[in-house]
This record gives structure tokens, C-alpha cells and sequence, in this order.
């Protein structure tokens, strides 16, 4: 490949297209001025060049393929060891006034950032092809439907967006129509000299993933992991999408979508908000242990949310695609995902076994007795090291999911019944409880906190608040979206249903530091009980932290669960609360002045309710 000076890039040759919105070109234009791409490529989101861009991925060594035999067209990609999970640190939210970024936030002023972006992104694509990749999030036609358009020199991200989002040309046609398109320029950030030979998984050790919600822009550079690089899902259908979401009037959350039909044949749509690792993916999926329940799948991540003509809360899932967590995966956990893995997918950071398939941790129960490790070394249990990396991924496509619903991608959305927040905590936090109302409900999700996962850098298992399960994907004042929940809730209550709310947490600890509650399939136990909320027909009993299934209404018939760890398993604590409530007001201090008078006032109902409880 030869090396193009600066001045000959807008002429670089590109193949020939019908309409190309002007506005993209120059845009594109512009960007390869600074970036020096040795090539502009348009991705038209077609199967064949999805197969010729793996093919290329396998002659770099970027991917392998796996056997055809065991794992139709799938591949294993391995990432360089500093380049496996989102980077909280390095992610950044550039508005003009700090405080608009608040304080869960790393903020940036606008152009401070954007001054150092232009020294770092400066020829940062030298030898490379920059591919221009026009997407769509939400079924194009929906109401709900937003466009974006992302730069990458990263052919592995190209396949992965190809999977995650609707690529290529009915993306830009709509923009051809006038559709508004959010601008995102990624880039690996290792520009090849002439003759220099590529590494399998080009990154680099300074790593950027910027926002400026002020002018609906992405900037990402040095890391092609997923969330950091495929800039259709946290980046925009989070960060900037909440932004757009806020002066728009609708929500943008880190949610999956499901549709549960109990024996009755009456079906629900539920919403469920964890932050990363605890579990989206595995409730989306969910086979249920009951007889007769069935639970499909709309979205294992993101919702975006409305209030629909008839008044009613609407949701669709704006992904095409699922970015799951691989370990834990397996036949007894999520046979589900596990069917819709039996090829098209992409692996990231698993194992490999002898004979040319995957393994990762929880596959199966016994593990093989020797493996390639993620890193690509030789591996046997007796290694003393995972073979999968904890936040190792697989890249499926949603129409491959058996479970998936048949109104996945109704324009319209589905109409959603209920609201879930959940998190991981080893302790203090009953399995479910149901919030009085939609106000209790947003301080529910507003003072859920979590131990840190591998999904991204930090401390696995330290505890820390994540309202909402969007502490590091709100593109705003996180005051400001506990004020926008609130305000939901007001225009829902003047038109129709409003929907209802609890918590769960599937991840309470015994003394010996086993789960209480098998999860998975039972968690439609809890299931259960929320329809039976929804339907007026099952028993509650109030507690200082919200309502409880009554003695009996929880159904574990069948289940191995002893007396003792059903009672701990709800087993409200209220010294632990106070303890809790004190650290709450602690980090809603954090916000100042700008914290809804709302939320202080549910904080002093609650510590109302815990002393009441202790007289
Ligand atoms: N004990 C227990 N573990 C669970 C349960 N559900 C999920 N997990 C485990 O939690 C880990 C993460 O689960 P996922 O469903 O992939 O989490 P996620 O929220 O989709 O994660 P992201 O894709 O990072 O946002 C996996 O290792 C699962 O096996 C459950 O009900 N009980
Ligand atoms: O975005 C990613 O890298 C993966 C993911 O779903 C998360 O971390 O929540
Ligand atoms: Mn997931």
C-alpha cells in the first residue's frame, strides 16, 4: 500500500455510489485531511463485503477462523493484553460548563479536548483504509430511529458495527433524505509507515473515547474493544442519545427488553436496567424453570424509551445485534445464547480448543484438558489461570437468537408493563422488592449501587453507586436525569398507566460466599410475582425499603432452597440501611443544589420508615 500526502486524499479513489448526502462527503473529507488514510472505503453493508473483510481480517491475523465443521463462519479474535474491556478513566464528556457533565462524569472543556484530539488523531490512519460507515439505530422507519455515521481504520470494528447496528446504504439513504446523523471518527491510533508490517491487533497505549453532547459528536482513539470502539452502542445510543433524549422528552437507558407470556397466554413487556455484567443479557434470554412460562427476547442492552400517542410507555430496542459476556455461558445458565452461538458469530478473548472450537469459562462443566488460552498460550487446568478473559465477548446477530420475539424490531415499539433495576450486591439487598410508586421508584434506581465487573478497568468487586446502571454511559448531569425521571413520570401519570417498578438483586451471598439464589431459569420465579403485582392478584408485605412478596407468594416449590437462606434472601437489615442511607446522602451531596428536592425527601421517608421499623 502506497503512502498518499496530505493533499492528495480527497482524491483518493472510492468506489462509485448512487446518492451520497453531500454533507457526509465533506464531512468525510475533512476528517481524512486530519487522519491521512492511504484509502477511503464506503461500507454499503452488504454480505459480501462482510465476507471479504473477514477475509482480510483472517490475512492479518486479526481473527482466525474457526472449524467450519463445529462453528460455521465464526471467528476468534484475540486483542492485544491492555485492550479488553471500556476504560471509564479515559472516557470523557466535553460541554462548555463543567457542571453540565456533573460530577459522575470525567469532563473536558470542548476545546482543550478538542485541541489535544487534533495532535493525536493527526495522520493517525497513515496507511491505512479509513472505512466510512453509515448506521442505523432502531428499525429505519421507526419514529424512534436515529442515524449516525462512523470513521474507523479498524476492519474488525467495521464487521462488528455490520453486526451490532442496520449498516451501510438504507442508513445513509435516510440520511440522503434529510434524516440528521450523529458524526463519530475512531481510530486504532497506529499509522503504518511504508513497508512496515501490521500487527495482529493494532491499538495504542493512550486511549480517548470523547464525547461532545453539546454537538452530538464522537471521537474515539486507541482502542478497538467494542465499547470503546463501536461508537453506535455506549457512545451514542447512551451517552449522546441520553442528551438527545433529555431535550427531546423520551429516555435512552442501559435496559434490555423482554416479553414475558405467563400460562395464562397475557403478555408483558418488561424493562430491566444492571449495570455491565449482572446479568442483561441472561435475563433477555431467559429459559424459565416454570412449566408453561415462556420469556422472548427484544433487546439484551439498550432501550429507548417514549410516551406513545395513546399515552402509554413505549420501548425498542435500537441495537441489531448482541455484544454478550462469554464466560458464565453455558447449557445449564443460557442454553439460549448458547443455540444462538452455533455459528455467524464473532469471539473475542475466549479459548481455543484442539479441534478449532471455543471454550470460555461456565461453557461446559468440565473443562478440556488443554486449550489455547486468550493470550494464545498453552493452557490445562492445572494453569492457575482463566483460559477466557472474564470480559471475553461473542458478536452475534439478534435474528439468530432463538428466543428472539417476533416484535423485535416493531417500528412502534412494544407498550412496557413493568421497570427493573438491579445490581450486585453480596449483601443488605433483598432479591425483589416493588417501589411504592414512580417516584420511589426513580430513588430505587437513582441509589443502586454494584460491585465493579471485569466490563470495564477498575477493581473487580469493590462497591460503588451506579444509578440507573448508567454511571459511566449518562452524557449529562446525572442530577439532571433523576430530574428527567421524575418529569417521566409526571406526563405518564397524566395520560395513562403508569408503569410499575421494582428491584432485584440475584447475587446475595451466604456466610460461605455462594450465591443464595440459583438465578438464571428460577429468576422467572420473580418473574412470577411481579405479573402477579402487575395483575393485582399476589400478596405484598410493606418494609422500610419498599414492598416484599408476602409469606408464601414467592413460588420456590421444587427449588433447593432451604428456610434459613429463603429469610436471608429477604432479610432487610436496617442498621445496614441506615449505614446505606448515610452513604446515600453522602453521594447525593455530591450533586449540590442541583439534586431534585424529590430525592432528598424519599431519603428522609426512608430513614422515616427504617427507625419506625426499629422502634
Ligand atoms: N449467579 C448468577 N449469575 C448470573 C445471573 N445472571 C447472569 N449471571 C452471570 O453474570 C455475568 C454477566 O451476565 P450478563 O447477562 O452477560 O450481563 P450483562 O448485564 O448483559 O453484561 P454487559 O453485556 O456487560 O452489559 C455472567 O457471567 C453470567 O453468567 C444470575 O441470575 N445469577
Ligand atoms: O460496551 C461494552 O464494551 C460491553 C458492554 O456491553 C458493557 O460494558 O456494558
Ligand atoms: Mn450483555
Amino acid at each position: 500500500m502506497t503512502l498518499l500526502d496530505r493533499t492528495s486524499i480527497p482524491n483518493a479513489p472510492v468506489a462509485e455510489r448512487r446518492q451520497r448526502p453531500a454533507e457526509v462527503d465533506v464531512w468525510v473529507s475533512q476528517i481524512a485531511q486530519l487522519l491521512e488514510p492511504a484509502e477511503i472505503r464506503w461500507v454499503d453493508g452488504s454480505t459480501r463485503e462482510r465476507h471479504e473483510l473477514l477475509q482480510l481480517l483472517v490475512s492479518t491475523g486479526t481473527i482466525e477462523q474457526l472449524n467450519p465443521d463445529l462453528r460455521p463462519y465464526s471467528f476468534l479474535a484475540r486483542s492485544a493484553e491492555s485492550d479488553v474491556a471500556r476504560l471509564e478513566s479515559r472516557t470523557f464528556i466535553c460541554t462548555e460548563h463543567e457542571a453540565d457533565a456533573g460530577p459522575t462524569n470525567n469532563w473536558r472543556e470542548p476545546a482543550a479536548m478538542r485541541a489535544e484530539l487534533e495532535g493525536v488523531m493527526r495522520g493517525a490512519m497513515r496507511g491505512r483504509t479509513m472505512y466510512v460507515v453509515p448506521f442505523a439505530m432502531g428499525p429505519i422507519g421507526s419514529p424512534m430511529a436515529r442515524f449516525g455515521v462512523q470513521v474507523t481504520d479498524s476492519p474488525y470494528v467495521v464487521v462488528s458495527i455490520g453486526t451490532m447496528t442496520r449498516m451501510g446504504d438504507a442508513a445513509l439513504d435516510a440520511i440522503a433524505r434529510g434524516a440528521s446523523w450523529v458524526p463519530a471518527v475512531h481510530s486504532v491510533g497506529a499509522p503504518l509507515a511504508p513497508g512496515q508490517q501490521d500487527v495482529p491487533w493494532p491499538c495504542n497505549d493512550t486511549k480517548y473515547i470523547v464525547q461532545f453532547p453539546e454537538t452530538r459528536e464522537i471521537w474515539s482513539y486507541g482502542s478497538a474493544y467494542g465499547g470503546n470502539a463501536i461508537l453506535a452502542k455506549k457512545a451514542y445510543a447512551l451517552r449522546i442519545a441520553s442528551v438527545m433524549a433529555r431535550d427531546e422528552g423520551w429516555l435512552a437507558e442501559h435496559m434490555l427488553l423482554i416479553k414475558v407470556t405467563p400460562p395464562s397466554g397475557k403478555s408483558y413487556h418488561l424493562a430491566a436496567a444492571f449495570p455491565s455484567a449482572c446479568g442483561k443479557t441472561n435475563m433477555a434470554m431467559m429459559t424459565p424453570s416454570l412449566p408453561g412460562w415462556k420469556v422472548e427476547t427484544i433487546g439484551d442492552d439498550i432501550a429507548w424509551l417514549w410516551i406513545g400517542a395513546d399515552g402509554r410507555l413505549r420501548a425498542i430496542n435500537p441495537e441489531a445485534g448482541f455484544f454478550g459476556v462469554a464466560p458464565g455461558t453455558g447449557m445449564r445458565t443460557n442454553p439460549t445464547a448458547v443455540d444462538a452461538l452455533w455459528g455467524n458469530t464473532i469471539f473475542t478473548n475466549v479459548a481455543r480448543t484442539d479441534d478449532g472450537d471455543v471454550w470460555w469459562e461456565g461453557l461446559t462443566d468440565e473443562k478440556p484438558a488443554r486449550l489455547t488460552d486468550w493470550r494464545g498460550e498453552q493452557w490445562t487446568p492445572d494453569s492457575g489461570r482463566p483460559a477466557a478473559h472474564p470480559n471475553s465477548r461473542f458478536t452475534v446477530s439478534a435474528r439468530q437468537c432463538p428466543s428472539i420475539a417476533e416484535d423485535w424490531d416493531d417500528p412502534e415499539g412494544v407498550v412496557i408493563d413493568a421497570i427493573i433495576f438491579g445490581g450486585r450486591r453480596a449483601s443488605n439487598v433483598p432479591l425483589v422488592v416493588e417501589a411504592r410508586d414512580w417516584d420511589h421508584g426513580v430513588f430505587m434506581g437513582a441509589t443502586i449501587a454494584s460491585e465493579q465487573t471485569a466490563a470495564a478497568e477498575g477493581t473487580v468487586g469493590e462497591l460503588r453507586r451506579d444509578p440507573f446502571a448508567m454511571l459511566p454511559f449518562a452524557g449529562y448531569n446525572m442530577a439532571d436525569y433523576f430530574a428527567h425521571w421524575l418529569d417521566f413520570g409526571r406526563r405518564l401519570r397524566r395520560s395513562a398507566r403508569v408503569p410499575r417498578v421494582f428491584q432485584v438483586n440475584w447475587f446475595r451471598k451466604g456466610a460461605d460466599g455462594s450465591f443464595l439464589w440459583p438465578g438464571f431459569g428460577e429468576n422467572a420465579r420473580v418473574l412470577e410475582w411481579m405479573v402477579g403485582r402487575l395483575d393485582g392478584q399476589i400478596g405484598a408485605v410493606d418494609s422500610p425499603i419498599g414492598s416484599l412478596p408476602s409469606d408464601g407468594a414467592l413460588n420456590v416449590e421444587g427449588l433447593e432452597l432451604d428456610e434459613a437462606a429463603l429469610t436471608e434472601l429477604f432479610r432487610v437489615d436496617p442498621a445496614a440501611f441506615e449505614a446505606e442511607a448515610d452513604d446515600i446522602e453522602a453521594f447525593f451531596a455530591t450533586f449540590g443544589d442541583r439534586l431534585p428536592v424529590e430525592l432528598s425527601r424519599q431519603l428522609t421517608l426512608l430513614r422515616d420508615r427504617l427507625a419506625a421499623a426499629q422502634q
